[in-house]
Parts: C-alpha cells; sequence; structure tokens
C-alpha cells in the first residue's frame, strides 16, 4: 500500500480525536454534562485504539506542505457555538476521510468509523437542542422587533448591551424583505452569541435556520410545528388566561408568552390580561415564561414586584434613544430581582438547616 495512505489516516486520526477532546473540554467544564463527556471520551478511545504503530511511523511532519496552511477564520472564532461548529467540521471531516482511505488499508476501520460518524452527528444535534435550551433558560430579556429603517442598528446596539434573546417580528413586509431582513438578523444574533426567534413562520425559521419561531394563538398548533421543526429548535407560544397556558404546556411549548400585562398600542385592540395574569403564572408555570405588553422602564417595577423574572418588550426598546442602555436598564432590574430571590431562598434553606440558629 501507498505510504502516503498511511500518513492520510495518521493526520486524520490525529485530527479527528483533537477535534473531539476540544468538544470534549466544553462538555465536561462548560456543560457539566458527564454523559456527553463520556461520549466523547469513548470516541476519543475508539479512534486511539486504530492508531497503530505503522501509521505513526509514517508520520513526516516536516515535509508536511500543509502544516503552514491556515485559514483566516481558524484565528476568529466569536462565540462557543463557533469553537463547536468548527471542530465539530473537523471531527465529521475527518471520520469522512478516514472512512474513504479505510478501504484501501482495512474495512473493518471504514465500518468502524462510519458508525462514529453517525454518533458524531448525533452528539452535534443533542449539543445544538441542549445548548439553544440552555441559553433559553438564562435569557431574562426578550426584545420583539417592530418595522423600522434602522432595525439591524437597534438589534445590533440592544446585542451589545447584553441582549440574548430576540424575536424577528414584521406582520406587513414581503416575504423576500422578511427572508432578507431575518438572515441578517440571525446573523447579527449568532455573532453576539444570542438566540434567534422568528414570529409567526414557521417556513421562514427553517429557511434562515433559526433557533425557534414563536406562535400565537391563531397560528399553528404546537405539536404541528414540533412535527415541521423537530426537537432541536424551541417554539413558544403566546397565552393570554389560565387555559392557554396550561394548554401549552401540555402541547408542549419551550416557553410561553404571559400577557397583555398592559394595553399596549404595538397589539392594539387586545384587552390587558392584568398583573393578575402574572400570578397566575408564578404559581402554574414550569417552563420559562416572559411577561409582555406595555412593559418599560415605569411598570417594569409592578411586574417584577408581582412576581415575573422574564420580560418581553417591543418599544420599550425598539423606540429607545439608546438601546443599549435600555437593556442595560431592564438587565440590571431583572438581574437584581434574581438576586433578592436567590437570597430569599438561600434565607429560607438557611433557616431550615441551619442546626445553630
Ligand atoms: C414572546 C411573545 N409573546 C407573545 C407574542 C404575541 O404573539 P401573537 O399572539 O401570535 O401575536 P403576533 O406577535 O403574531 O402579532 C409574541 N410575538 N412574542
Ligand atoms: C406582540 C405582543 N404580544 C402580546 C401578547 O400579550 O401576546 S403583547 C405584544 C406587544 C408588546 O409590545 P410593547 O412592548 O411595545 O407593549
Ligand atoms: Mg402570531
Amino acid at each position: 500500500m501507498q505510504p502516503a495512505v498511511y500518513r492520510i489516516l495518521d493526520a486524520n486520526l490525529d485530527r479527528a480525536r483533537e477535534g473531539l477532546r476540544v468538544i470534549e473540554e466544553w462538555c465536561r467544564f462548560g456543560l457539566n454534562h458527564a454523559e456527553f463527556t463520556e461520549q466523547c471520551k469513548h470516541l476519543r478511545q475508539e479512534l486511539a485504539t486504530w492508531h497503530h504503530s505503522d501509521l505513526r511511523s509514517a508520520r513526516n511532519t516536516p515535509d508536511d506542505p500543509g502544516t503552514g496552511l491556515t485559514h483566516a477564520n481558524e484565528a476568529t472564532r466569536g462565540t462557543i457555538a463557533h469553537v463547536l461548529q468548527a471542530n465539530f467540521c473537523r471531527v465529521e471531516e475527518a471520520l469522512r476521510v478516514l472512512e474513504e482511505y479505510g478501504k484501501v488499508y482495512r474495512q473493518d476501520l471504514t465500518e468502524a468509523v462510519k458508525h462514529m460518524r453517525y454518533q458524531v452527528y448525533t452528539l452535534e444535534s443533542q449539543l445544538i437542542t441542549q445548548h439553544r435550551h440552555q441559553k433559553l433558560h438564562q435569557a431574562m430579556l426578550y426584545l420583539i422587533t417592530s418595522p423600522s429603517e434602522t432595525v439591524f442598528e437597534t438589534v445590533e446596539a440592544a446585542l451589545k448591551g447584553g441582549l440574548t434573546l430576540v424575536q424577528y417580528r414584521d406582520k406587513d413586509a414581503d416575504d423576500l424583505t422578511r427572508l432578507n431582513h431575518a438572515r441578517a438578523l440571525r446573523r447579527m444574533c449568532h455573532e453576539y452569541g444570542a438566540l434567534f426567534i422568528v414570529n409567526d413562520r414557521i417556513d421562514l425559521a427553517l429557511a434562515v435556520d433559526a433557533d425557534g419561531v414563536h406562535l400565537g394563538q391563531h397560528d399553528f398548533p404546537v405539536e404541528l410545528a414540533r412535527q415541521m421543526l423537530g426537537s432541536q429548535r424551541i417554539i413558544g407560544r403566546s397565552t393570554h388566561n389560565g387555559d392557554d397556558l396550561y394548554r401549552a404546556i401540555q402541547e408542549g411549548a419551550d416557553y410561553v408568552g404571559v400577557g397583555p400585562v398592559y394595553e399596549t398600542p404595538t397589539k392594539a385592540g387586545r384587552p390587558a390580561a392584568g398583573l393578575d395574569c402574572v400570578r397566575h403564572a408564578l404559581e402554574q408555570c414550569p417552563i420559562p415564561w416572559f411577561a409582555i405588553g406595555g412593559i418599560d422602564a415605569n411598570t417594569v417595577h409592578d411586574v417584577l414586584a408581582a412576581g415575573a423574572q422574564r420580560v418581553s418588550v417591543v418599544r420599550a426598546i425598539m423606540q429607545a434613544e439608546q438601546p443599549t442602555l435600555a437593556v442595560q436598564y431592564f438587565m440590571a432590574q431583572l438581574d437584581q430581582k434574581r438576586r433578592s430571590q436567590m437570597g430569599q431562598k438561600f434565607a429560607k434553606q438557611d433557616s431550615i438547616t441551619d442546626p445553630w440558629m
């Protein structure tokens, strides 16, 4: 067999193992996820069993013209998601190379590596889902866009303020405009490590590879959306009363909007559900829920006092003179609320468990 094949197999076993190690470190230290960590480790170890001395001894790094070649993208990876994506790509490519050249080395290597490649695809999909849900649970502030000449500048300014969840909502634009706007916003959100959700339209969410879709009571049912979107993507549902809320949870929504807390020109004609809907959600809702409708710098305190831990806004950010500052203001209020709740929780636990008190 040609020595080049040994070198190809050696290089790609290394490449796949290194990529897996990068992914494993995030599963272990970033996600504290024992199962994913174990899966990466297992795959690495299995690859190691194929890295025989005949392949290792073919290595000739000084004469390898590929060692000096790098791509500009390798130097800059904006977010953890980019790091993971690049390394999954690396592992999958390396496994494919092993599979193909393995055919002229040992058929059993080809079989084993093919099986591993499918395991890596599954792991990638599980990690994407996990990453999305973790970000959703962490998000306290949710911006819904409104049509504006400066929509991109406003959303970017909001992302600079630390926003991590954005919904693209435009009820009037034509489909081509929606497609272009959604594409650009999705790219921008992902550059800043934020989730990107599309309002109403499952087809548009799929077309731009959004993180999910938001559906109202008159949009597609959640079950059907789940069939179309799969388990990887987030599905949000609007709720306006206790029945809507109960149903959305039963149907498997990942999060809900709860409102309108106050009447709002953004959703003219819809009567306010009031702070009672916030109190009800606090008691009854086990999934992330965002109070919505008429929430701004003046009303947010009452909404938080009624029990909301997450809020969603349109005008308060889209029409703010300084969206970055507006986001920082909301985040500070939400964070203060979270800290005081954690303090209360620990104080309660201490009072129960501290034997010296
Ligand atoms: C987070 C969130 N909550 C509620 C809504 C409203 O959805 P819907 O009732 O479908 O109304 P439209 O937004 O489609 O006019 C939302 N978009 N986001
Ligand atoms: C889009 C939307 N849905 C609502 C609901 O209650 O389902 S309230 C709302 C508009 C919220 O806009 P603003 O922050 O400008 O009041
Ligand atoms: Mg809708």
